[in-house]
C-alpha cells in the first residue's frame, strides 16, 4: 500500500496539470486513433464523429473525476483508476513504441536484416554486407573482430522510426528501439539479457536449415521473459528453402502455434515478394535495394490456391488458441480483415501464437512487410506486464506503469566500457530518466547523479535530455553492476535479475611480458565486469590465474580482445573442462579440531552428517544444533566453512554439487573456541566425510548439432562415434544433413579442426551445455591420478 500511496503523492501533483491540459486540449487525431487502439482504451459506441464526440466527452469527464479525488486524497489514490486515466497523448506515445530483439541459431542473418531495417527506415544511407567485399561490415557489428570473422560477438542497439503505411494511404510512425544478438551459444548472455529487457523478439529462422540448435535455445530463453514473438524465415532465395517446412517445425520442435501470414511470391532465384494472407494483397520489392514497395490486389494466379489455402491454414491455428476466431471458425464465418488482425495480435502478445513472415535479406527482399508485422502484431510497452519486488514490503510486487509522471524505475541490463567511460544501458520501465538527475541503485543504495544520457546506434550515440518510460537508453558515468535497479528514491522497487548460466570451460592464463601485469588486471576487471559468464579467480593452489566461460570460443575472444585492446600477449594453458565432485551416500562425522599447546589455541568439535540432495543443482546446509552446545556465531562459521569446502572439492579441486551438510551437535571451549577454528573444523570434517561418501565426479555433457552436406554424413559419423557421443537424431535434407548428439565436453576439445579437415571446411557444429553427467570410472581414476600427480610436483617444488 505504502509503495501505492508514494505513487500516488506523485500522480497527484501531476494531476492537477493533466486533468487542466486535458479539457483544454482540442480533440487531436492522435486521441481519436488512441481510442480505437489503445489498450487503455473504453470499447468505441460509435464510430461516427457525434459517437466520438460522446466517447470523448465521456472520457474526460472521468479522468477528471480521478484526477480530482488524487488531488483531494492523495493517501487514499485508486492506482488502478488511474492506469486507466493515462493522458491520452502519452497512451498513444506509447502504442507506438516497440522494443525488439533479433534473436536466432548462428548466421541466419540477423545482422544482415537489421542492416536492412536500418537502411529502410532512413538510419544508414548504404547497405554493407556481413562478410561484404567493400571491406566495411555490417553497422551493428562494430568490433574490428566481428567485422573480421562475420560473427556478432556483442549484442548491439539501435533505433529508429518506421512509417507503417495505412491501407487508407495515411502513415503512422512507430519508434522502434532495436538489439540485435549474437547467434553462438558461448555468447549467449547477450541474448539472455535482451530478452530480460525487451518486450517482443524477431526470431529469424533459414529457410533451407529450419529449427536448429540454437533455435530451440533461443526458444527457451524467450519463454523464460514471456517474450511474444514474429517468426521470420529468412533466406527464401537459397535453393532447397521451404519455408512451409519450417513452419511444421516450429509447430512439432518448438510446441508453438504457428502459421504463415505471408506465401513467397517465387523461390530461390525467383524469389520477388510475399502474398499478403491477411489482406490478401500482392508485396514485390522493387529499386536497386528493394526499397520501393508495389502492392496490389493481383496475386499470381499459380498463388492463388496456396494462398487461400494459408490463409484458411492460420485462420484455423487461430481459432485453436483465440475464442472470437473460434466462434467465426465454428459458426463457418470468415473472419474479416480487423478481425483476423486483432486475433493474431492478441494470440501473439498473450504467447499462444507466433505469425510467420518469409523474406530474404541478403536479397533485399520483403524487411518491410516484416517490419510492419513488428508494428501490428507484437506489444507496446503498456502491454506487458513488468513487476518489481517492493523492498520495504517483502512480501509484495508491484506492477510497473510506463507512464512519464510516475517516480522513476529502470533497470541496469548491460555495462561496457567506452572511451568516455562505462556505459550502462538501461531500460526505463516507469517515469521519466532525466540528464543531471539524481538516482537510487536499489542493491547498494548509493545516490548517483546522472552526467549524460544518449540513445545508442551500434557504437555511436546521441546525446538526449531524457528518456521517457518503456524506452532504451545508456547512461555514463553510472557505477553499478549488471541487473541493478536504479529508482527516484521516492519508492524502493527491486527487480529480478537475468539468468546467469554457468561457466563450463577454463584455462589458466598469464600475460607473457611482466610490465603488461597492471593492463591485464584492468583487462580482467573489464571483461568480468561487463559479462557475468566470464570468471576470474587465482588458483589458491597453483597461484595461476584462470579464466572460465561458455566455451573455447568465448574464452578465445576474450583472449584476442586483450592482445589488440590492451596490447597484452597472454600465455594459456590447455582448455580444462569444469568438472564437478559429488557423492552418493550418506555418511556421519564426529569430528574434533583441538591445538592448544601453548597460546592461543584452537578448539572445535562438529558433530553431523552429509548427504545427496538428489538435486545437482544446489547445495544445502542445515543448522539442527539444540541445547547451545555451538553458539550461534560460531554456527555462522561452521556454513562458512561448508561454503568455502563446496568451492574446491576433496577429489580434484573442482566446485562441489548435490551435497547437504547437517550439524547437529558439537561442543565449545570457553577461551580456544573461535569463528575461525570452527570454519577450519568443519572444513576438515566435510572433506574427510566426502572422501567415504562413495564420491564421483561429474563432467558437463553437452547438446551438439553437426551440419554439413550430405557426401560427407558418413565422416562426421566416424567422427562422433570416436567421441562415444550418443547420436539422438538426424535429418538429412535436400543438400544438408543435421546430427543432434549428445556428447562429454571433454572429448570435444578439438572437434572443429578435425570437423572442417572432414569436411572440405563445408561442416559447421555448435554445442551447448545440458547437465552434468557422471564420468566413466576410467576417466574418474585417471583424473584424480593426474590431480594427485600435479599436487605432488607442486609439494617437491
Ligand atoms: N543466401 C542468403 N544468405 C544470407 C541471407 N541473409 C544473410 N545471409 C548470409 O548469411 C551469413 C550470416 O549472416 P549474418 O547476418 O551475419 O547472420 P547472423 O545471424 O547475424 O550471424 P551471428 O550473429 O554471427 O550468429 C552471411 O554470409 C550473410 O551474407 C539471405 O537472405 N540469403
Amino acid at each position: 500500500m505504502r509503495a501505492q500511496l508514494s505513487q500516488a503523492r506523485s500522480l497527484a501533483l501531476c494531476a492537477a496539470r493533466h486533468s487542466r491540459s486535458f479539457s483544454q486540449a482540442p480533440f487531436p487525431r492522435t486521441r481519436a486513433l488512441f481510442l480505437q487502439t489503445s489498450p487503455f482504451a473504453r470499447p468505441t459506441r460509435s464510430c461516427t464523429a457525434q459517437g466520438r464526440q460522446w466517447q470523448q466527452s465521456r472520457w474526460e469527464s472521468a479522468a477528471a473525476a480521478v484526477f480530482e479525488q488524487a488531488k483531494q486524497d492523495p493517501d487514499n489514490l485508486n492506482l488502478e483508476d488511474i492506469i486507466k486515466n493515462i493522458p491520452p497523448e502519452e497512451a498513444h506515445r506509447l502504442s507506438r513504441v516497440r522494443n525488439i530483439g533479433i534473436a536466432a541459431h548462428i548466421d541466419s542473418g540477423k545482422t544482415t536484416a537489421t542492416e536492412r531495417v536500418l537502411f529502410y527506415t532512413g538510419r544508414i544511407g548504404s547497405i554493407h554486407e556481413v562478410r561484404g567485399k567493400d571491406s566495411v561490415g555490417a553497422k551493428m557489428d562494430s568490433m574490428e573482430l566481428e567485422r573480421e570473422k562475420g560473427i556478432t560477438i556483442q549484442s548491439a542497439a539501435t533505433f529508429c522510426d518506421w512509417n507503417k503505411k495505412n491501407d487508407d494511404g495515411t502513415e503512422d510512425k512507430y519508434h522502434i528501439n532495436l538489439i540485435d544478438t549474437p547467434g553462438h551459444i558461448d555468447f549467449t548472455i547477450e541474448v539472455e539479457r535482451a530478452l530480460r529487457v525487451l518486450d517482443g523478439a524477431v526470431m529469424i529462422l533459414c529457410a533451407v536449415s529450419g529449427v536448429q540448435s540454437q533455435t530451440i535455445t533461443v526458444d527457451r530463453q524467450m519463454r523464460r521473459y514471456n517474450v511474444p514473438r514474429i517468426s521470420f524465415i529468412n533466406k527464401m532465395d537459397r535453393m532447397g528453402a521451404n519455408p512451409f517446412k519450417v513452419i511444421d517445425q516450429i509447430n512439432t520442435k518448438l510446441r508453438i502455434p504457428a502459421a504463415a501470414i505471408q506465401v513467397p511470391i517465387g523461390t530461390e532465384k525467383e524469389f520477388q515478394g510475399v502474398v499478403d494472407l491477411v489482406r490478401m494483397k500482392a508485396i514485390y520489392n522493387e529499386g536497386p535495394r528493394g526499397e520501393t514497395i508495389r502492392m496490389t490486389d493481383e496475386i499470381p494466379a499459380n498463388l492463388l490456391s496456396v494462398a487461400q489455402e494459408r490463409r484458411a491454414k492460420l485462420i484455423e491455428t487461430l481459432a485453436d488458441v483465440d475464442d472470437e476466431i473460434a466462434e467465426l471458425f465454428l459458426d463457418e464465418q470468415e473472419p474479416t480483415q480487423a478481425q483476423l488482425k486483432a486475433a493474431i495480435r492478441r494470440a501473439t502478445i498473450a504467447l499462444k501464437f507466433t505469425p510467420v513472415c518469409v523474406g530474404s535479406a541478403l536479397a533485399d527482399k520483403s524487411i518491410q512487410p516484416m517490419l510492419d508485422a513488428v508494428c501490428d502484431y507484437l506489444p507496446n510497452p503498456s502491454e506487458v506486464e513488468n513487476l518489481a519486488l517492493d523492498q520495504r514490503r517483502k512480501e509484495a510486487s508491484v506492477k510497473l506503469i510506463p507512464y512519464q509522471e510516475l517516480p522513476f524505475v529502470g533497470l541496469a541490463f548491460k555495462l561496457e566500457e567506452s572511451n568516455y567511460g562505462q556505459l550502462t544501458y538501461i531500460r526505463v520501465y516507469q517515469g521519466t530518466l532525466k540528464k543531471a538527475m539524481n538516482i537510487f541503485d536499489a542493491r547498494s543504495n548509493k545516490k548517483i547523479r546522472v552526467p549524460r544520457i544518449v540513445r545508442m546506434h551500434s557504437n555511436e550515440m546521441e546525446e538526449v535530455q531524457e528518456i521517457g518510460a518503456g524506452e532504451i537508453c545508456a547512461v555514463f558515468g553510472v557505477d553499478c553492476a549488471s541487473g541493478d535497479t536504479f529508482t527516484d528514491g521516492n519508492i524502493h522497487y527491486s527487480m529480478t535479475s537475468m539468468f546467469v548460466p554457468e561457466p563450463v570451460v577454463a584455462l589458466s592464463i598469464n600475460p607473457k611480458n611482466k610490465k603488461d601485469a597492471s593492463n591485464f588486471s584492468k583487462a580482467m576487471n573489464r571483461f568480468t565486469r561487463e559479462d557475468p559468464t566470464f570468471r576470474v579467480h587465482v588458483d589458491a593452489e597453483s597461484q595461476e590465474t584462470i579464466i572460465s566461460g561458455m566455451g573455447e570460443l568465448h574464452l578465445e575472444i576474450y583472449i584476442e580482445r586483450m592482445r589488440r585492446e590492451y596490447k597484452v600477449d597472454c600465455a594459456t594453458g590447455q582448455p580444462q573442462v569444469a568438472y564437478r565432485e559429488t557423492i552418493q551416500q550418506e555418511v556421519k562425522f564426529d569430528h574434533l579440531l583441538k591445538k592448544q599447546t601453548g597460546g592461543p589455541g584452537d578448539f572445535a568439535r562438529v558433530i553431523g552428517w552429509i548427504e545427496p540432495t538428489g538435486d545437482l543443482g544446489k547445495n544445502e546446509y542445515e543448522d539442527q544444533v539444540t541445547g547451545g552446545h555451538i553458539s550461534e556465531k560460531f554456527m555462522f562459521a561452521t556454513e562458512k566453512g561448508f561454503m568455502a569446502a563446496c568451492e574446491k572439492g576433496p577429489m580434484l579441486g573442482h566446485k562441489v554439487l548435490g551435497t547437504r551438510m547437517v550439524i547437529n551437535d558439537g561442543a565449545t571451549h570457553t577461551t580456544d573456541s573461535s569463528e575461525h577454528s570452527f570454519k577450519i573444523a568443519t572444513q576438515q570434517a566435510f572433506r574427510k566425510a566426502f572422501m567415504q561418501a562413495a564420491p564421483q565426479v561429474l563432467e558437463p555433457l553437452m547438446k551438439t548439432t553437426v551440419t554439413a552436406p550430405t557426401e560427407f554424413q558418413a565422416n562426421v559419423v566416424g567422427l562422433l562415434n570416436k567421441r562415444n557421443a550418443v547420436i539422438n537424431d538426424t535429418e538429412t535434407g535436400v543438400e544438408e544433413f543435421t546430427i543432434n548428439a549428445d556428447c562429454s565436453l571433454n572429448a570435444m576439445f578439438g572437434f572443429s579442426s578435425h570437423l572442417r579437415a572432414s569436411t572440405q571446411g563445408k561442416g559447421e557444429f555448435s554445442m551447448e551445455f545440458s547437465h552434468y553427467a557422471p564420468a566413466s570410472g576410467q576417466l574418474q581414476k585417471e583424473l584424480i591420478a593426474k590431480h594427485q600427480k600435479w599436487q605432488e610436483e607442486r609439494l617437491k617444488k
